[in-house]
């Protein structure tokens, strides 16, 4: 079984270019996600010709200039820090395409991406374009900006959502899969998560499981990991005194989110 938690690291791919996760179909077991974090300083590069990949490209910090072909989206961006909880800026670009980033401040970028041989219009994704959905009550409280769900015109395969959790509250909760191909009942999405901390040296435990427990892992999760669930449910709790974030990257066959949460927890939903 692939090691479902990856922890960040410094990799410079390029003058003032560092990659920070890699998660890719080879190294995952995925077949339908892959990501890049990077993060880029002044005068630095970033230059990728999508193959057979699609791309949302989530400016999660600073700001960046980004140029495909006769597009150019200059110093988009919104926040210094995702616990601004306001919405960034993102772009997408359709597979076959060349994308190029740079920066004048320094910037981290969170690149999605999902199989796809669809030509599609490159476009912004502004943050005014966001929805904001406020879910849940008692301690299952969250907030969550689409960026693409799963009606978004913009892209093929991708949904890409992030999720604000605030101290001593559950997400992702109760426990939820998309783990099997039988639409309209229960769609087949690949999921993963880039987690962020507030204040930085905290830890939220995330737990993947399937119904049979043949895939059960409890994880203590930190600043800058990367969760992936191939399948199974997969809650998140954040203890008393921290806020945690995660970007979500879903994708598989079809771009429906439609989930089935785990029986033994459902009641969650009915409270008053
Ligand atoms: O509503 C939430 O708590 C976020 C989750 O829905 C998260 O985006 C996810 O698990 C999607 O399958």
């Amino acid at each position: 079984m692939v090691d479902l938690k990856r922890k960040q690291y410094s990799k410079e791919i390029g003058p003032h270019v560092f990659e920070n996760q890699l998660v890719t179909r080879q190294n995952s077991g995925l077949e339908y996600i892959e990501l890049r974090l990077i993060t880029l300083e002044p005068d630095g590069v970033y230059e990728e010709t999508l193959t057979d990949l699609e791309v949302c490209a989530v400016v999660l910090t600073g700001k960046a200039t980004v140029t495909e072909g006769n597009h150019v989206f200059s110093e988009i961006g919104t926040r210094e820090d995702v616990f601004e909880k306001i919405p960034t800026d993102s772009v997408y670009v359709s597979a076959g395409k060349t994308m190029q980033i740079t920066t004048q401040t320094n910037a981290r970028i969170l690149l999605c991406y999902a199989p796809s041989t669809i030509d599609l219009p490159t476009q912004l994704i502004a943050a005014a374009n966001n929805t904001v959905e406020k879910r849940g009550i008692y301690q299952n409280k969250r907030m969550v900006h689409n960026i693409m769900d799963d009606q978004s015109p913009v892209s093929d395969k991708l949904i890409v959502v992030e999720v604000f959790t605030d101290s001593g509250n559950w997400s992702s909760y109760p426990p939820h899969k998309h783990d099997q191909d039988n639409l309209p009942y229960e769609s087949f999405l690949e999921e993963t998560y880039y987690h962020e901390m507030n204040p930085k040296q905290g830890f939220v435990f995330q737990r993947v499981y399937t119904d049979d427990r043949s895939l059960d892992e409890t994880m203590a999760v930190e600043n800058g990991d990367v969760v992936i669930v191939p399948k199974g449910y997969h809650p998140v709790s954040v203890p008393d005194g921290y806020d945690g974030y995660y970007l979500n990257i879903m994708a598989g066959p079809t771009k429906k989110w439609k989930f089935h949460n785990d029986p033994d927890h459902e009641w969650i939903l009915s409270r008053k």
